[in-house]
């Protein structure tokens, strides 16, 4: 049997999956906590995988590893490759005035047709013109930038020299310097936000963009890898889609600490709104994605209040009638991308000493995290996306009332396969193609699931809308 290897080094964890390359099968797997930061030095990063890659019972029989990752993390490294700043998250909101400049200098229709995205403080480039203008002694240092998988996969490639840095173009396609249908980085685009001339920027290093299933080389002797060939990785949800074998048409949303809705597309969507960010995905074809900054941690913070577990929140929430008495939670708790309001706060409207209770209070959790859901699904079908039904998968998957009340919410067919880690599943799945030197991605058995249905509720995610329409006027202000 042929093992090989996906990671997936995720916001809160990094997990691995050592996997058959011929069935998909998980014979092993590992997880270990990253630190809970919008900040992380990408040590902790590495101390995750050793940790996780460790639990799995290591990698020195797997024929081939790629790495799936938290998307626009920018990671700075000096001449020598050591990093010179911790890595700025994706959901790290301080470069949210440097978006607007950036988007005010140049016009959102710009960056849209030249990148696929309006800026938000999520993408990369925003991260660098936030570091030029703050910190010009870090930015006078930087020999390369690169994303998080891409940091990790040089590491287990050696880490030494910076000419070996590699990414794909599904993460390249987050960065807001890179365009995806043409396939070439945008250094004019960098040089700008870097406010430099072009040529200042020219012997910055960017990671060479692989093929789909281009070896990146061998890792690391040194790192107990065997001969193990490194894969060139993924952003997550383009592994996602990986993982779960979608084909263009087919739409996931993810609840892990994002809010992710995304659809495999065939053609590049173009959204001068910026709801949706024109991704790519990790086969060749498109990745229309809308993103939250907030996700199951919505539900985590809902718990806490109510002082319950997961399991408590669900059995409260299902408790209670559909609309929560009343309550509209507009869960915007860590500010918010999309709508794109980095200063929001949350907000629990129209409660009444009446409807107050634990179960309506759970409730408007659940349908403020699905409503906020909703809006991603509205804005896709705006650009033209066709959806019928959804596989819902991250760990807000796992509850059952999120499961049972998403397909009245969203509208549509819920699809749940077995819980699974499908980002560290598409990453095996590239490392199983990369391994074959096969012209076409192996066919993995189709993932079991549970499908949900429910009679449509369309006025609750109408009265959130309203009720969110409002806040947003607020919080503009
Ligand atoms: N039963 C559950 N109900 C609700 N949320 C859950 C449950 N189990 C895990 N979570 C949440 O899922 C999140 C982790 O999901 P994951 O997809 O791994 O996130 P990420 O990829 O962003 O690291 C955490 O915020 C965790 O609290
Ligand atoms: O910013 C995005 C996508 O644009 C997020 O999807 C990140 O990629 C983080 O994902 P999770 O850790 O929540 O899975």
């Amino acid at each position: 049997m042929t093992l090989v290897a996906g990671v997936d080094t995720s916001t809160q964890s990094c997990k691995v999956l050592v996997v058959d390359a011929e069935t998909g099968r998980v014979v092993r797997e590992g997880s270990a906590s990253h630190p809970d930061a919008t900040e992380c030095h990408p040590d902790a990063w590495w101390e995750a995988f050793t940790t996780a890659a460790e639990q799995a019972g290591g990698l020195a029989d797997v024929a081939a590893v790629s790495v799936g990752g938290q998307q626009h993390g920018l990671v700075l490294l000096d001449a020598d490759g050591e990093v010179i700043r911790p890595a700025q998250l994706w959901n790290d909101t301080k470069s949210a005035g440097s978006a607007a400049d950036l988007v005010a200098e140049l016009g959102a229709e710009a960056w849209v047709q030249a990148t696929g995205l309006v800026l938000v403080p999520s993408f990369t480039v925003t991260k660098m013109r936030w570091v030029a203008d703050h910190e010009p002694e870090n930015a006078a240092r930087i020999a390369a930038i690169c994303l998080p998988h891409d940091w990790l996969t040089w590491k287990l490639l050696g880490g030494r020299d910076l000419s070996t840095l590699v990414t794909d173009r599904s993460d390249a396609s987050g960065t807001g310097y890179f365009d995806a249908v043409s396939g070439e980085y945008r250094r004019d685009l960098l040089a700008h936000a870097l406010r430099r001339d072009e040529a200042d920027v020219a012997d910055i290093v960017l990671p060479r963009v692989l093929g789909p299933h281009e070896a990146a080389g061998h890792g690391d002797p040194a790192l107990g890898l065997g001969d193990a060939l490194i894969g060139p990785g993924c952003g997550d949800n383009a592994g996602a889609a990986l993982g779960l074998s979608h084909t263009p048409g087919q739409v996931t949303v993810s609840i892990g600490t994002s809010g992710v809705v995304c659809s495999v597309s065939a053609t590049p969507v173009r959204d001068v709104t910026g709801l949706v960010a024109g991704f790519a995905d990790a086969l060749g074809n498109y990745l229309p994605l809308t993103a939250t900054i907030n996700g199951a941690r919505i539900l985590q913070a809902t718990a806490r209040v109510l002082g319950v577990d997961f399991a408590g929140l669900d059995e409260l929430a299902l408790a209670a009638e559909p609309g929560a008495g009343g309550i509209v939670f507009v869960p915007h708790l860590d500010g918010e991308r999309t709508p794109n309001l980095p200063d929001a706060s949350g907000t629990l409207a129209g409660v009444t000493l009446a409807n107050m209770t634990p179960e309506n209070v759970a409730r408007a959790g659940v349908e403020g995290l699905l409503c906020l859901l909703g809006v991603g699904m509205q804005a896709q079908r705006a650009q033209g996306v066709r959806i019928d039904g959804v596989t819902l998968i991250g760990g807000g998957a796992q509850s059952r009332a999120v499961r049972e009340l998403a397909p009245a919410v969203l509208g549509v067919a819920v699809e749940v396969p077995r819980p699974a880690q499908y980002v560290a599943l598409g990453a095996a799945r590239q490392a199983a193609w990369v391994a074959s030197g096969e012209p076409e991605p192996p066919v993995w058995s189709v993932v079991e699931s549970e499908t949900f249905t429910a009679t449509p509720t369309p006025e609750i995610q109408e009265r959130y809308d309203r009720v969110a329409a409002q806040v947003a006027d607020l919080d503009a202000r």
